[in-house]
């Protein structure tokens, strides 16, 4: 069943080919999910039958093993283990992700005669997790080491936060942006671009001198969302520690500050206000439940359609390289695996599952890689 989104404009991205998987307005929802209403507030608030409670359907575990900081390890390894056993676990687990740092030549030798391209995550990646959403920054060797960056391969920022957010933080027009965990896209516009690429009234990427674009999948669910979300703080008002952010195409429910005893009951509120709306789903991240549009469209989508669009699809020619730390990152690193065309490189001090092939420590060993591009390309060009 595809989900009439936009308009009813059919028209996709030319450049994005025929495949439904990349067209931002032909949606397919999940088998059971009636269709988006048109006006989304005559929709009859059908209030299923009571889903299963959130300690039996995987909630409450998974927002448990969000976010491990110390011995929480996967399930090859095991659980409760001494510091020794940890450090034990983790070098096996890099056998299997090899240090990027490490790699580096090896990494050259792939990107030997091919354009790289760079998507980066921001919490956890570019800026360290601290407790304040608010006050996620990323130091100025960073951000210098970003600037330089995008200054020798075309850069994107790929985040769950509104892109509006990711941008006021980042503060760099050289990027794109792909915010609302792919959701609300603002990258290069090309001529092949068609209406459903919205032309951004204020170029933002000034330095370059190009036009940029919006490209907005979920444009139809902003008032679903918008409401949510005012439900959302509204019922966990009184969880002390609860914070909840609107990032525009999803909304984020963080428990980082609640007391542990208290996870049951945010996640049994969000779940029951989700029973009231059966076109948004959960993800989970870093100590925090994502709201978001049950669409199938993802931080994977987003690399997908940049490349497309920055006209960088030929495998052949091209090196993507995708740094990420969370779950959310898991979609981007698939995509590139499945193409066999670049790789991604997971940001974590623990062993995790993953689909990225290389692994770095923490947000100053993604600088350090980053620094090493670029002094790769300095020698490469002279
Ligand atoms: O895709 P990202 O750029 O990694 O964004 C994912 C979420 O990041 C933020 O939350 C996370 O970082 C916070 C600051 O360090 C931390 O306090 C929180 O516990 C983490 O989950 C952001 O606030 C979320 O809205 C994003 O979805």
């Amino acid at each position: 069943m595809d989900l009439p989104l936009n308009n009813g404009n059919k028209k996709t991205l030319s450049r994005l080919g025929s495949s439904s998987r990349l067209s931002p307005h032909h949606q397919p929802l999940p088998a059971g999910v009636p269709p988006l209403p048109s006006k989304y507030k005559a929709f009859p608030q059908k209030k299923p039958e009571r889903l299963e409670d959130v300690r039996s359907n995987g909630w409450l575990d998974a927002m448990k093993s969000s976010s491990p900081t110390c011995a929480y390890l996967i399930k090859d390894f095991t659980v409760g283990i001494t510091s020794d056993d940890a450090s034990i676990a983790y070098s096996i687990w890099m056998r299997k992700y090899p240090s990027a740092i490490k790699s580096i030549k090896q990494i050259m030798e792939l990107a030997y005669n091919r354009k790289i391209a760079v998507f980066l995550d921001y919490d956890g990646t570019l800026s360290p997790i601290v407790d304040d959403p608010d006050r996620a920054f990323m130091s100025d060797e960073m951000h210098l080491a970003v600037k330089n960056i995008a200054t020798y391969f075309p850069t994107a920022i790929i985040s769950g936060r509104s892109c509006d957010k990711v941008y006021e933080l980042v503060g760099l027009t050289e990027l794109y942006y792909a915010g609302s965990h792919g959701m609300d896209i603002m990258g290069p516009v090309s001529n092949s671009m068609t209406d459903d690429y919205l032309k951004c009234a204020k170029p933002t990427n000034q330095r370059q001198g190009n036009e940029v674009g919006l490209l907005q999948p979920a444009r139809d669910f902003l008032p679903m969302i918008d409401e949510a979300f005012r439900t959302l703080a509204e019922k966990t008002k009184d969880i002390e520690g609860v914070k909840v952010e609107n990032h525009k195409f999803c909304a984020s429910v963080h428990y980082r500050n609640v007391d542990e005893r208290d996870w049951p009951s945010v996640a049994q509120c969000v779940h029951d206000i989700l029973e009231d709306y059966p076109h948004l789903k959960i993800t989970h991240g870093r100590k925090v439940l994502e709201v978001r549009p049950v669409i199938d469209w993802n931080k994977g989508n987003a690399v997908e359609f940049l490349l497309n669009s920055l006209g960088m699809n030929d495998c052949a020619d091209v090196l993507p390289i995708y740094i990420g730390d969370d779950k959310t990152d898991e979609d981007a690193f698939k995509v590139l695996r499945e193409r066999g065309c670049g790789f991604g490189i997971l940001v974590s001090s623990v062993p995790k599952e993953t689909n990225a092939s290389y692994s770095v420590k923490d947000t100053s060993e993604v600088m350090e890689f980053l620094k090493l591009l670029v002094s790769w390309k300095k020698i490469e060009s002279v």
